[in-house]
């Protein structure tokens, strides 16, 4: 009898246990495959493609361009609802909605991002991209004064300078890597007031560190479903997380007493500062470079090196472009390095940076927002949606600029489109790759300079080809990245060193 009994018990158990488990799994299965009753309203991009896209591993810009833009435009949609980071997000797509979203600060602020996500842990849970309100606009009014006045064109020309010396003589040289040591000694020298080193130093320990913990945070799965890594910690990922934000820490300690001629020191000590403000200041400043820390730091790097490799890749497979912008670039510096007023007499080496920036967006979409109340949107056809309060919606970018309807020969790289207001369609409003709005890139112009003079430098320098057999000879391909970054994969391109410079 006590035998049947306990047969009895360990079977209740075993089948409690079991319908828990699938009711787990029914749970998650259906907020899978059905979005949150407030939002059943709207239209949902097909989930299992787009998972079958994250288990290939696919960059942003696939997905954008093969799957979420094909079915709102063959539905007429401004907005559709897409599976992401363990929701369903909106993600806004018309010119109109994006302009009305992007100004609203009141009703769309920055949504605090899943605690779960490992992301959180290396960038804080308070920076630049992602506080709002005052706090924002404090750090935005210091960050903004200060990135306007101090355009470092000239450190910028040194580490061109450094980098050619690397480069050797050229030949079939890893490009993406290079841009990344480039950007990551820009954005060191000239914003965080540290010298990486990268560029000279072949096993740059920080760069090493910091690759090594993106790859870790790209997992689809955890982009997927944050909350696997609160049931399933990856305890050595996390170390060496901690171990990176420990070493910006120590950067931030060399600083205090390393001032130097870099956005931080020159945030610290505007001159016409009263004693209260400079207090202010000093403690914003901490505060940026403590809290701000990896997010300052992934948002000026990883997008300029993104941007670098599309602009040569482009100019390497349009070499007609290339040689144009080659004499407009050898004309407007004679002997000069660059400088702001050289820098002005190219403008179709800007047409092919703004081009590049089109049609190889570095950002996919912006940070995602949450809406406060809800309200209807209106696109620019009228057709209008009704978004509930608490919703996840994010902008978009790259559909904007892989849209038919904005752009004529969208796919094709047409610098000329930028020449004397001819931007073949597409107007000031689409282009936005640094965003629109308020919280739109501070930095557009640094990056923008640091663009310019790196392009001027190397058409004057160096010409170059894509080598034959190069995976990118049909299209750009880009890494898979964790921020909705697109930039070139295991991009070879080869450098052949120009000897005179007329
Ligand atoms: C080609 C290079 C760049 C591109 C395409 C780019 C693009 C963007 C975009 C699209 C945003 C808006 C993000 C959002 O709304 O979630 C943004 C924000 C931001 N970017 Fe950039 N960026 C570039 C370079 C830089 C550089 C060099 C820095 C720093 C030196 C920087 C610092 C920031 C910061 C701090 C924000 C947050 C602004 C805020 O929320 O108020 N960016 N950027």
């Amino acid at each position: 009898m006590p035998a049947l009994l306990y047969w009895g018990y360990n079977l209740l158990r075993s089948s409690a246990i079991s319908l828990c488990l699938l009711l787990v799994l029914f749970y998650t299965i259906r907020r899978l495959f059905y979005p949150p009753a407030a939002l059943h309203h709207l239209p949902c991009v097909p989930i299992l493609p787009l998972l079958l896209s994250y288990a290939r591993k696919e960059s942003d810009d696939i997905r954008i361009k093969n799957l979420i833009l094909p079915y709102a435009l063959s539905k007429g949609e401004g907005i559709v609802l897409v599976y992401a980071i363990g929701m369903w997000v909106v993600h806004i797509l018309d010119i109109k909605v994006i302009k009305d979203v992007a100004e609203d600060l009141g009703n769309w602020p920055k949504s605090a991002l899943p605690p779960d996500m490992l992301f959180v842990r290396l960038v804080g849970d308070s920076n630049v991209v992602i506080s709002n309100g005052e706090t924002w606009k404090k750090h935005s009014t210091i960050l903004q004064r200060a990135l306007n006045q101090n355009l470092p064109i000239e450190q910028f020309t040194i580490l061109c300078h450094k980098l050619f010396k690397k480069m050797g003589e050229g030949g079939v040289l890893k490009w993406d890597d290079l841009t990344m040591k480039f950007a990551l000694d820009a954005v060191g020298t000239s914003v965080l007031g540290y010298d990486f080193d990268a560029i000279e130093n072949d096993r740059s320990p920080f760069l090493e560190q910091y690759v090594r913990v993106m790859e870790g945070i790209a997992s689809p799965l955890h982009l997927l479903w944050p909350r696997l890594e609160a049931l399933f910690p990856r305890y050595e990922l996390i170390h060496r997380i901690d171990a990176l934000v420990r070493h910006f820490q120590e950067i931030l300690e060399y600083k205090q007493v390393n001032k130097g001629n870099d956005l931080l020191t020159y945030m610290l000590e505007e001159p016409s500062l009263t004693q209260k403000e400079y207090r202010d200041n000093m403690q914003v400043t901490r505060a940026i470079y403590i809290s701000y820390r990896v997010a300052f730091f992934i948002a000026g790097h990883d997008t300029t090196a993104g941007a670098m490799a599309s602009l040569v890749y482009y100019l390497a497979k349009y070499p007609e472009y290339q040689e144009e912008a080659r004499r407009e670039a050898l004309e407007a510096l004679g002997e000069e390095e660059p400088n702001f007023a050289n820098l002005a007499k190219m403008p179709f080496v800007n047409a092919c940076i703004k081009e590049a920036l089109r049609i190889n967006s570095p950002v996919a979409n912006t940070a995602p927002r949450t809406s406060r109340v809800g309200s209807t949107v209106k696109t620019l056809t009228g057709k209008t949606y009704y978004i509930p309060a608490d919703t996840t919606a994010l902008i978009n970018l790259i559909s904007i600029h892989a849209n038919a309807s904005h752009w004529d020969d969208v796919d094709t790289f047409n610098p000329d489109r930028f020449i004397n207001d001819n931007q073949a369609k597409g107007d000031a409003t689409t282009w936005i790759p640094f965003s629109r709005g308020p919280r739109q890139c501070p930095a557009r112009n640094f990056a923008m300079y640091e663009l310019r003079t790196v392009a001027a430098l190397l058409l004057q320098n160096w010409e170059w080809t894509l080598p034959s057999g190069s995976p990118h000879f049909i299209g750009v391909k880009n890494s898979f990245s964790p921020f909705a970054l697109s930039s070139p994969k295991d991009l070879h391109i080869n450098f052949m060193k120009r000897s005179y410079h007329v």
